[in-house]
């Protein structure tokens, strides 16, 4: 890039990036010196079981609306089209399905890791398996979220690069390690208001300085078609992204966690309703960047200014041209990249020294002092830290669009997660749960890689030329008649197969795990109704059949309420060591295997 493009910072900018640093910190150092000074892990690692709706909420958008979003949505609404906004209809039934299914069952087991469940619900090993997967999948996606905006400002404002990926893994690190979860919870609720503020800022200048977002209408594209191969359409995002964020907000420890944290099952569920309308509105901020961005430069290609860097670098270059002249606002900007990228970080840290806490130390040593176990944990989070300094550079060698890539990443690992939960939650006689694992992370990074490789991610559409969009109708429609009638040579066979768009990773390995883990429960022998933990299943049918009367359902599969106490007793996990009072079980009622709840 040459330096008569480079963007300059003035110092009120660099005073509003240090300033936000200095606030995250303090909030960190707040609650590492106030409360019970974070000296167990209850506190530490689970807010004292003590949060309201609102912080939750909060918290639960900032843990994945990083940076990745705040620059990869606007990139990729500006180059493909609106067609991305369509993921906003997932998140209706992304977020009540947690809300009624996943949060009952895992609230009322009292445990402080998800994968917890899975010791329950199956054995040791499948936890294990489950934790360890949760933390291949988190470390990956925390690299990406540290590099995202240490890249993209260094390739428009010549900003250190690895100084600003240190300075903010270490800030991170160090209120995540000294304040805990409260201070992650309340460091995102702050972090998340200077997210929507920034963005706020550069469409209102954005949409006065170009004079609204008329000339990208004509990018507004909704693609019906049911192929599954098409990268983006309404179903591969409607409907695709339904598993995408159940696999999020449904099992991922970081919005567990968040889920757990809070003072009443109600208010967890509340919380997860409540984040319905801001997720909507991060959502519509980020696509609204991306028109405005197009109303602007009409999809000509300014990477020439930007030598090899992506279109991520793109929306940088805009926004720095759009607040170029109003000192503080770029500032703003940055402050709001990295206010998305430390909530992110900071969530995935604290989640990533929970599990390996409470899922791979604890077990081995139950007799661990309350003193040492919290210390242990704060070293957890500043390993896990330093480590993510390292898969940031791992992202630097990935190549693709940063949102992309993160998409993949929840699809190929959060997606057999997913299945996992639900092979438990919904099928009582499941016990093949390692198979399907196994089976489902395979096939997931069969496919992953494969497409990689074959690079069959479908031609790169050219980018939306506002030349044809403002010719006079019937030019474009011949245009685009042309266009169509080129058919792309269809892959079939294999490559068909790697073709299929990422959009349904989540869901296809899903189902996967399911099914493989279905058909060797029955090769192996179902697993007996007394063996199956009471208050692990979900009974999915009797919900389904609610609407049969009684004595159909007793017939067909008597199913008492959720979390019904019945007769036997049985020791839950011990906290730090004692009996918690088992669930009372007093039920009687005998079921059918089809959707039993013992
Ligand atoms: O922003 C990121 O770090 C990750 C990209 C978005 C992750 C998914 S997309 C659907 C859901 N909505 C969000 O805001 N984040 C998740
Ligand atoms: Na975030």
């Amino acid at each position: 890039m040459d330096p008569s493009d480079q963007k300059h910072f003035t110092v009120v900018d660099y005073v509003i990036f240090a300033v936000l640093l200095a606030a995250s910190m303090a909030i960190g150092l707040y609650y590492a010196l106030s409360g019970g000074r974070q000296r167990t892990t209850q506190e530490f690692l689970m807010a004292d079981r003590s949060m309201g709706c609102l912080p939750v909420s909060l918290s639960l958008i900032a843990s994945f609306q990083s940076a990745v979003a705040i620059i990869g949505v606007p990139a990729e609404i500006y180059t493909h089209g609106t067609q991305y906004w369509f993921i906003g209809c997932a998140y209706i039934l992304g977020l009540i399905i947690p809300a009624h299914v996943f949060i009952p069952v895992l609230y009322r087991l009292r445990i402080s890791s998800a994968y917890q469940y899975l010791e329950l619900r199956f054995n040791k090993t499948v936890r294990i398996c489950g934790t360890l997967t949760f933390i291949f999948q988190m470390v990956i996606y925390m690299g990406v979220c540290v590099y995202t905006p240490a890249f993209a400002l260094n390739a428009v404002t010549g900003f250190e690069l690895w100084g600003t990926v240190l300075a903010t893994g270490l800030v991170c690190t160090l209120y995540t390690t000294l304040g805990g979860l409260k201070a992650v919870i309340w460091t995102d609720v702050f972090q998340t208001v200077v997210m929507f503020a920034g963005q706020l800022a550069v469409i209102v200048v954005g949409v006065l300085r170009t004079g609204g977002v008329y000339a990208s209408v004509h990018s507004m594209n909704l693609s019906l078609n049911p192929d599954p191969t098409e990268r983006h359409t309404f179903w591969t995002l409607g409907v695709g992204g339904i598993f995408l964020m159940l696999s999020l907000y449904g099992v991922n420890q970081a919005q567990v966690q968040r889920y757990l944290s809070s003072r009443t099952e109600k208010e967890a569920v509340r919380s997860c309703y409540m984040v319905f309308p801001s997720l909507q509105l991060a959502l519509a901020l980020s696509c609204v960047m991306g028109l405005v961005m197009f109303a602007r430069y009409c999809g000509e290609d300014h990477s020439d200014k930007l030598g090899s860097s992506s279109r991520d670098a793109m929306v940088v270059y805009f926004v720095m041209d759009m607040l170029q002249g109003l000192p503080g606002l770029p500032g703003l900007f940055v402050a709001c990249l990295f206010s998305a990228a430390l909530s992110t970080i900071s969530s995935a840290f604290n989640s990533l020294a929970t599990v390996t806490m409470e899922d791979l130390i604890k077990p081995h040593f139950p007799a661990m002092t309350e003193a040492r176990a919290t210390l242990l944990s704060k070293a957890l989070a500043m390993s896990y830290g330093l480590l993510c300094l390292a898969m940031a550079y791992l992202t630097h060698l990935m190549g693709d669009s940063v949102l992309q890539v993160a998409l993949k990443i929840f699809g190929m690992v959060g997606g057999p997660i997913l299945g996992l939960f639900c092979l438990g939650m919904f099928f009582p006689w499941a016990n093949g749960a390692v198979a399907g694992l196994g089976a489902g992370l395979t096939v997931s990074f069969w496919i992953g890689v494969g497409s990689i490789v074959t690079r069959t991610s479908g031609m790169k559409p050219l980018p939306p030329d506002c030349r044809v969009a403002l010719l006079s109708n019937d030019t474009t429609a011949a245009i685009q008649t042309a266009l169509s009638n080129v058919t792309l040579s269809r892959p079939s066979g294999l490559k068909r197969f790697y073709s299929l768009s990422y959009m349904w990773y989540s869901g296809f390995n899903c189902f996967t795990v399911i099914l493989i883990g279905l058909i060797i429960s029955f090769i192996t022998g179902p697993m007996k109704e007394e063996d199956v933990t009471p208050g692990t299943i979900y009974p999915l049918l009797g919900k389904l059949l609610c609407f049969l009367p009684e004595h159909l359902k007793k017939k067909l599969c008597c199913v008492t309420p959720l979390g019904q106490t019945v007769s036997r007793r049985i020791s839950l996990f011990t906290d730090r060591g004692k009996q918690v009072p088992a669930m009372k079980l007093n039920s009687t009622s005998t079921c059918c295997p089809v959707c039993s709840i013992v």
